[in-house]
C-alpha cells in the first residue's frame, strides 16, 4: 500500500487535533509517509503543530517526517493529499456573521441564511488562491476541501476551475446523523448504506440500508419519533447546543415524515424558533470561542508543558474518520460509498445539471461515481431549487462584484425573504466585511 504525503491547510484550526488522532486511528486504511501542516497565521498553527508533533511521536513512529510551514512551496511540493479547512476573518468574524442579521430578527448562523453568504464571500477568494497555490506545486494532489460555507465554495471552485477533476468538497454533518442511526440500530457508522440528496446542509435520507440490504429506516424514523433524537459522536454528544440542534430532528420528522432531514434544516423550516432561542451576546462563534477553541489551546499547552499526553484525553471524532476513510477510497480505489458534494448532471434529474448538489457516491480513483437519484417530490425539488438559486447568486455576485445579486440572493433566502430586511444586512454585512469582501458595485434602475 502506497504511503501517502499529506498537508494540511489551516494546521492551527480547532479541528486539527481530532483529524490527527483519527490519521492515528485510520493508519492501517489511510498510511502516511508524511504530514505537512501549512497556515498563514505562524503563531496559531504554532500552538497546535507543537502538541501534534508530541502526540505523533508517541503514537505514529513510523511516519518519516511532520512539519509545520507558511511557505507554500514547502508545504505543497510533494502532496498527495491535500485537506483544507480554513476560516477567513476567524471566529470573530463568525460571531459578526451571527450577530448581525439576528439583530435584524433573522437567523444568525454560520452556512445558513446571510451569515452563510457573508462567510462564503469571505472564503471564495482565499480558497481560489489556495487551489490555484496547490496546483503550482503539486498538480496531481487531491484536494479534499471542507472549508465552508462548503456549498458556496464547492459552486465557486467549480467555476474556476471546471475542468479539475480532483477537487473533492465534503460535509461531515450526514456521517454525524449517521453516526446516530448507529447507536439506535446497535450498529457501527460504517454498516450503513446511505441514500441522501440535496445541497450541502440542506438535504434528506430518503432511506438507510445495512451492507446485507436490509432497510432499516423505519426503524430509525420509529426511534426518533418515539424516544427522540441526540448527538453520539465524541465531539457534540455533551454539547447542549447540538443536543438542542438533534431534538429539533423529532420536530421536523413528525412535521415533514416522508424523509430523514439534515439537521440543519431547522434553520430553513423553523426560522422564527431559532431567532427567539437565539442570544446575540451568545451566539455560536462565542461558545464556541469559550469551548471548543480554548479546549483545545489548554489541551495543546498541557501536551507542550509535560513534553507527553500523559495528562491528556485525546478522542477520535467522525469529522476525521470520515475526511480519511473519504481519502483513502480515492487513494486505493476501494469504491466505498461516502455522501460527498458534486455536480448534479443529471443525478437529480429534474433539477438543474450545473447544481452542486450532496449524494451518495462510490469513491473511487478516478474520482467519485455518484448513483442515480432520479426525480425528487415537488416539496424537495421547491425547496432546493430556491436554495440553489440563493448559493449560485452568491457566486455570481462574487465573481461580477454586484450588490444587486446579493440583494437578490438575501430576498430569495427562505430565513430573509423581505426586501428592506435584506437590504438593511446587506449594508450591516458590507461594513463589517470591508476588509474581507470585493468592492460591490450597486446598479440604479435610471442613471441620468
Ligand atoms: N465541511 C464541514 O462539514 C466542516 C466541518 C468542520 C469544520 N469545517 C470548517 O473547517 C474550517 C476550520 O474551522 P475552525 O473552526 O477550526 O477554524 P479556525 O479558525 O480554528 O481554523 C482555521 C485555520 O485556518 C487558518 N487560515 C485562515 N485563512 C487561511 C488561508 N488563506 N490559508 C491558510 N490558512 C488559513 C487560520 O489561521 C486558522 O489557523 C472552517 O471553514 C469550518 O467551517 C467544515
Ligand atoms: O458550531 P460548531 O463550530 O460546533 O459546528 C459547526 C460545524 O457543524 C457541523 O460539523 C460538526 C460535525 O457534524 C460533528 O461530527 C462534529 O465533528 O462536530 C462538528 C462541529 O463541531 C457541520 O457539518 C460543519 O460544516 C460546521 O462547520
Ligand atoms: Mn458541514
Amino acid at each position: 500500500m502506497k504511503k501517502q504525503n499529506l498537508v494540511i491547510v489551516g494546521g492551527g484550526s480547532t479541528y486539527t487535533i481530532g483529524m490527527i488522532m483519527s490519521l492515528i486511528e485510520e493508519k492501517k486504511q489511510f498510511p502516511l509517509r508524511t504530514i505537512t501542516f501549512y497556515d498563514t497565521n505562524q503563531q496559531r498553527q504554532e500552538k497546535i503543530a507543537k502538541a501534534v508533533d508530541i502526540i505523533l511521536h508517541e503514537k505514529y513512529p513510523e511516519l518519516e517526517s511532520f512539519s509545520w510551514t507558511t511557505d507554500k512551496e514547502t508545504a505543497y511540493r510533494d502532496a498527495d493529499f491535500v485537506f483544507v479547512q480554513i476560516r477567513t476573518g476567524g471566529l470573530a468574524m463568525r460571531e459578526k456573521d451571527e450577530q448581525i442579521p439576528l439583530k435584524h430578527g433573522v437567523v444568525g448562523q454560520e452556512t445558513c441564511g446571510p451569515g452563510g453568504m457573508a462567510y462564503g464571500f469571505r472564503s471564495i477568494g482565499d480558497m481560489i488562491k489556495v487551489v490555484e497555490d496547490i496546483r503550482t506545486y503539486a498538480p496531481d494532489a487531491w484536494i479534499l476541501n471542507y472549508t465552508n460555507p462548503a456549498a458556496i465554495v464547492a459552486e465557486a471552485l467549480q467555476r474556476q476551475f471546471p475542468h479539475d477533476k480532483k477537487i473533492l468538497n465534503i460535509c461531515d454533518m450526514p456521517a454525524a446523523i449517521m453516526v446516530s442511526y448507529a447507536k439506535i440500530l446497535g450498529k457501527e457508522i460504517w454498516d450503513l448504506v446511505p441514500e441522501y440528496f440535496g445541497l450541502n446542509h440542506y438535504g434528506w435520507f430518503t432511506d438507510i440500508y445495512d451492507k446485507q440490504g436490509n432497510r432499516l429506516t423505519d426503524d430509525i424514523k420509529r426511534a426518533i419519533t418515539e424516544d427522540g433524537f441526540i448527538p453520539e459522536d465524541s465531539e457534540i454528544v455533551n454539547d447542549p447546543s447540538w443536543i438542542k440542534t438533534f431534538k429539533q430532528v423529532e420536530v421536523m420528522l413528525n412535521d415533514y415524515p416522508e424523509y430523514l432531514p439534515n439537521t440543519y434544516l431547522q434553520y430553513y423550516l423553523y426560522p422564527s424558533d431559532m431567532v427567539d432561542k437565539d442570544d446575540v451576546e451568545n451566539t455560536r462563534a462565542r461558545q464556541v470561542i469559550n469551548g471548543r477553541e480554548k479546549r483545545v489551546h489548554t489541551l495543546s499547552e498541557q501536551i507542550i508543558e509535560d513534553g507527553s499526553t500523559k495528562n491528556v484525553e485525546l478522542e477520535v471524532d467522525i469529522h476525521g474518520r470520515y475526511m480519511i476513510r473519504v481519502a483513502a477510497s480515492l487513494a486505493y480505489n476501494q469504491g466505498e460509498t461516502y455522501i460527498v458534494i458534486v455536480k448534479n448532471n443529471g443525478i437529480i434529474s429534474n433539477i438543474q445539471d450545473d447544481a452542486m448538489v450532496e449524494v451518495p457516491a462510490a469513491l473511487t480513483a478516478q474520482g467519485p461515481k455518484p448513483y442515480a437519484v432520479g426525480e425528487i417530490p415537488t416539496f424537495y425539488k421547491g425547496m432546493i431549487e430556491g436554495q440553489l438559486a440563493f448559493e449560485k447568486l452568491v457566486v455570481d455576485a462574487w465573481f461580477e462584484k454586484s450588490y444587486n445579486k446579493l440583494m437578490q440572493a438575501l430576498t430569495l433566502n427562505r430565513t430573509v425573504i423581505d426586501a428592506p430586511k435584506a437590504r438593511a444586512i446587506l449594508d450591516d454585512l458590507i461594513e463589517a466585511n470591508k476588509d474581507y469582501w470585493p468592492t460591490l458595485t450597486k446598479k440604479k434602475a435610471y442613471t441620468p
